[in-house]
């Protein structure tokens, strides 16, 4: 299959009843397609794709200042080899930043969930990344939230329906990620669902990633200017199965090709709890339920929905960070199922 063969939703076309009817299916069916005419014109794109380069060039020592390990939040920068997904490593490096926030106190922390608030580590080599990030935060979070009105409306309830599950503001999280050429074709990133409502990835012109469809893995093909966007566990969980979030993984490139994207995830709030959606009894009749994976159980408490993916994913940060005495009981409460490995020895006992 080819890229013309994932739907193509044009943001404008969502005040039509036929455009919400494509995003239906699209969300529906396929659970990936492509959005234009959003707002993030294909210039903007290139310089934050010029900017993520330029990041990922700066020296070794710089980027490790602000390595992953020294953030009990899951902020900063994972060298090659460091991320876990479907039980592999990765080949791929990444910066995270989430919301800008001030860290609890460890005696205010009442779930394991709320040590993800807290500050972003900045690269102090790179003062530029800052405020450009932060803005483009802000314009993903934009058009991912009017695009969460627009799928309430396809699916036929009130485009403000999950709005009480946002608050004043969703907790969002994003990812530069470089994909440097292997030898052969490796894991860039493993087979997984994303854990919140939404995901949008900018990517360049290089594919590599690949979505699940059926028994075949179909590429995503880059398409100038378009943003991907994917269905999330909260949605699959919103909607009682009947949107699904979609497996899909990059597959490294090779011939000394490099594949740089942008990957931005949206849930809502930490401490909200996402309702199960009033469908009409037309679409109520295709929600057959979520998903249910004992290795990947779905939450509808979103803290837990997104911790769950964090501390899988950074297992040496989950070591070091979410393993204190404190914290040990909830996360044995909370993360019963998780492979207690990823964890850390005292938790194995
Ligand atoms: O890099 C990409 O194209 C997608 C990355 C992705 O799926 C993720 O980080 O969750
Ligand atoms: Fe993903």
């Amino acid at each position: 299959m080819n890229a013309a063969s994932l739907p193509i939703i044009s943001m404008t076309s969502l005040e039509s009843a036929a455009g919400l009817a494509a995003l239906r299916q699209a969300a529906s069916e396929v659970g990936f397609f492509y959005l234009i005419d959003h707002g993030l014109n294909a210039d903007v794109q290139q310089h934050y794709l010029a900017l993520t380069r330029a990041f990922f060039q700066l020296p070794t020592t710089d980027k490790q200042t602000i390595d992953m390990i020294h953030s009990p939040h899951f902020r900063g920068y994972n060298a090659l080899g460091t991320e876990m997904t479907a039980g592999r490593l990765d080949a791929r490096e990444q910066f995270d930043w989430m919301n800008e926030e001030l860290a609890l106190a460890t005696d205010q922390l009442r779930h394991p969930w709320q040590k993800l608030i807290g500050p972003n580590l900045w690269p102090s080599a790179m003062p530029i990344l800052k405020p450009a990030l932060t803005q483009l935060q802000q314009t993903m979070s934009d058009i991912t939230i009017n695009l969460l009105q627009k799928l309430c409306r396809a699916l036929g309830v009130s485009s403000n329906a999950l709005d009480h599950t946002l608050g004043e503001q969703p907790y969002t999280h994003a990812k530069l990620i470089r994909y440097p050429a292997q030898q052969q074709r490796e894991q860039g990133v493993g087979a997984h669902k994303d854990p919140g409502y939404l995901t949008l990835v900018l990517q360049d012109e290089q594919s590599g990633l690949k979505v699940e469809r059926g028994n075949q893995w179909v590429d995503v093909a880059p398409i100038p200017g378009a943003l991907v966007v994917n269905i999330g566990e909260l949605l699959e969980l919103a909607s009682n199965g009947f949107l699904k979030a979609t497996n899909h993984k990059v597959e490294s490139p090779t011939g000394g090709i490099e594949r740089y994207s942008i990957a931005f995830f949206m849930a809502a709030q930490l401490s909200a709890t996402v309702p199960v959606l009033p469908l009409p009894n037309n679409l109520k009749a295709k929600a057959l339920g979520p998903t249910t994976d004992p290795n990947n159980p779905l939450l509808t408490e979103v803290g837990n929905n997104v911790l769950k993916g964090r501390l899988r994913s950074h297992p040496q940060v989950t070591r070091k960070h979410y393993c204190d005495e404190q914290l040990r009981h909830l996360l044995a409460k909370s993360f019963a199922y998780m492979p207690t490995h990823e964890i850390c020895d005292e938790c194995r006992a």
